[in-house]
């Protein structure tokens, strides 16, 4: 008992330390005072008995405070309540939160800035009644498992970036049903919202979000938009091109909603088992790419150190590692959901097969019990969209047209390969954006993130995978795709704005609101308003004009006109001809970096 007694202490302790209290609200938090039941008097904590020190409740809302969950609580052996909300915490909810918080009947984390997924295991919290998530930037889906819950009843994950259906939680009269606890995520779908199995239900549920609206603001805008830079699509017929944009928007919805299907019919779980530690297809994988021992990893990121990670995404978390040689590796985390098998296998049999200048080395892959591991080459100049879009714009840095132009020429080299010259058949990535462009020593870009890529015309038969399709159509559809949202980069490059911010603040799913901020800043009638005010009268201007116009080419609403990659590429090289960027992308592959990444992976490899 007095073990007990003692780790509530610390686990108060804990809490304190991890968070950061910018209002001092933690301020009577003094563990100087020894007496018995003295933490009951701290602001906040409840405890079972005044002169007993063992947590009850701990309610921490509206306190303005930051950092991530407070791992420290699962001291609390006895607590019953933990209410975060209305605070600034961020990174995910942790994936082993049933072990922390065991017998919780009331989790309260609404308000703040959690993101990734809901852990699967909340699931095993048998005893909550009240779970609330809602204002907050989780994604993926809401796992089925919660409808086990059988004693919740005030429920919210509203205000979230969830998709896939609500959870089947039975005919119950409380919130668990109420269409409010679901609301604010564009791509939820299931009672009590609308159905989501079929294509009709679908269609109408995107109407109803906004498409009658954005259609016809969009409709209206075309007869003007474009005009000077961009017409050649004006005379068309404007109706049947954002359709066309539109459905080809809902193919790769319905693709995203296939992949969520089979996974809750179970067809998943067979990946699951494919992906077994010892599994034959984990010695294909292989064969691909090295495969790292865990013990390995975490010692070269000191035990997955907090202090080691770069950047959480919606797949996992990204850490630095150390080898003992010196050399510096990224290590992708995957969280702990079956969720992310599909980009697991799909990231390594593509990305793990290609080795190309301009796409990020991926360097080896880890599976112990159920943690699954990605490992890359480090890149030391980070991602793109951190250079254009600094969080702190006190630290701004000046990236110059000439190097912004290298960047597009480097992006659009990797495309050109992956669509026309690779040795798998024809690669469409279907990602594109600032944020998966990751800049080396030398800001060479480096595509990454290929979760979401499709190999659509192979040139081998040794390997059958998911990802796997052969059509003339959706190969048109989604290489033009990639075309599509590569002319959104050199937008970004171009103006410096930030489209993930207009798809945020719009009622718009992403493609729309994209499709509208184009429409937009071609509307402005200056084109130096939309130029990026850094890069304006340095002796580039015309050189930015040029470019512009080939963005345009490239979103235009019918996928048939916009231009192939080869194309964009060589209008790219012309234009960037007295930057010689040519010869520097290719001075980039120097033996330097190509003998260290072998030398990585050869190292790496005779770890295991
Ligand atoms: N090889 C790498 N070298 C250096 N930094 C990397 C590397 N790979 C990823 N990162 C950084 O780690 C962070 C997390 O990356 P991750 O790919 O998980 O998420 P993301 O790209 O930010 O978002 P999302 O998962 O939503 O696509 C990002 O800041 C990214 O730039």
């Amino acid at each position: 008992l007095s073990i007990c007694l003692v780790d509530d202490i610390n686990c108060l302790k804990s809490i304190k330390g991890s968070l950061d209290d910018p209002l001092d609200h933690l301020k009577n938090w003094n563990f100087n005072n020894n007496t018995e039941g003295f933490i009951c008097r701290f602001d906040g904590v409840e405890c079972w008995h005044s002169e007993e020190n063992k947590v009850l409740n701990i309610r921490l809302g509206n306190m303005g405070l930051k950092g991530q969950f407070p791992e420290g609580i699962k001291k609390c052996q006895s607590l019953t309540l933990l209410d975060l909300s209305n605070n600034e915490l961020s990174g995910p909810i942790p994936s082993n939160i049933s072990h922390i918080f065991r017998y919780g009947t009331s989790l309260d984390l609404s308000s703040n800035k959690f993101s990734g997924n809901i852990p699967e295991s909340i699931a095993n919290c048998s005893y909550l009644n009240k779970l609330r998530l809602d204002h907050n930037q989780l994604t993926g889906l809401i796992p089925p498992e919660l409808a086990l819950l059988n004693r919740l009843s005030n429920f919210s994950v509203a205000n979230n970036q969830l998709h896939g259906s609500v959870p089947d939680f039975g005919d119950v009269g409380n919130t668990l049903n109420d269409e409010r606890s679901y609301a604010g995520n564009t791509w939820l779908c299931g009672f009590p919202l609308e159905p989501c199995n079929d294509f009709k239900a679908d269609f109408t549920f995107f109407f109803k979000r906004g498409f009658i609206i954005g259609f016809t603001l969009s409709l209206v805008s075309a007869i003007t938009i474009f005009m000077s830079y961009c017409a050649p699509w004006v005379n068309r017929d404007q109706r049947n091109k954002l359709l066309r944009q539109f459905i080809s928007t809902l193919i790769l919805n319905r693709r995203i909603k296939n992949r969520e299907n089979s996974h809750q019919t179970g067809k998943l779980l067979h990946l699951q088992d494919l992906l077994h530690e010892n599994s034959k297809e984990t010695s294909m994988l292989a064969n691909l790419v090295t495969r790292m021992s865990y013990s390995d990893l975490s010692e070269a990121t000191n035990d997955f150190s907090a202090d080691n990670i770069i950047g959480v995404g919606q797949m996992g978390t990204t850490y630095k590692a150390t080898l003992p040689t010196g050399w510096l590796l990224a290590i992708k985390r995957l969280f702990d959901t079956q969720t992310f098998d599909e980009h697991f296998t799909t990231e390594l049999t593509t990305l793990g097969r290609l080795r190309h200048d301009n796409l990020v080395p991926l360097l080896g892959f880890c599976i112990e019990s159920k943690e699954k591991f990605l490992v890359y080459k480090y890149m030391s100049n980070g991602n793109l969209y951190d250079w254009l879009h600094p969080a702190d714009q006190g630290k701004a840095k000046f990236i110059d047209w000439p190097l912004r132009l290298k960047i597009a020429h480097g992006v659009s080299r990797g495309l050109v390969w992956l669509h026309h010259n690779c040795n798998l058949g024809v690669v469409v990535h279907l990602d594109i954006c600032s944020k998966c462009i990751l800049l080396d020593q030398s800001f060479e870009p480096k595509i990454s993130n290929f979760g979401e890529a499709m190999l659509m015309k192979s040139n081998q038969t040794d390997w059958t995978s998911s990802f796997y399709v052969d059509s003339e159509f959706w190969e048109l559809s989604f290489v033009k795709e990639d075309v599509y949202r590569f002319g959104i980069l050199l937008l970004e490059l171009i103006t410096g704005y930030d489209p993930t911010k207009l798809a945020e603040s719009s009622n718009y799913g992403d493609d729309q609101s994209l499709t509208k901020w184009v429409f937009d800043i071609s509307e402005r009638a200056d084109f130096y308003d939309i130029v990026d005010k850094s890069l304006v009268g340095r002796g580039f201007d015309l050189e930015i004009f040029q470019i512009f116009r080939v963005a345009c080419d490239c979103v235009q609403p019918n996928s048939d006109t916009r231009p192939t990659m080869l194309q964009v590429l060589k209008v790219i090289r012309t234009v960037g001809k007295r930057h010689d960027i040519k010869t520097s992308s290719e001075l980039t592959k120097s033996s330097v970096s190509e003998s260290s990444e072998a030398e990585i992976t050869e190292h790496v490899g005779t770890m295991i």
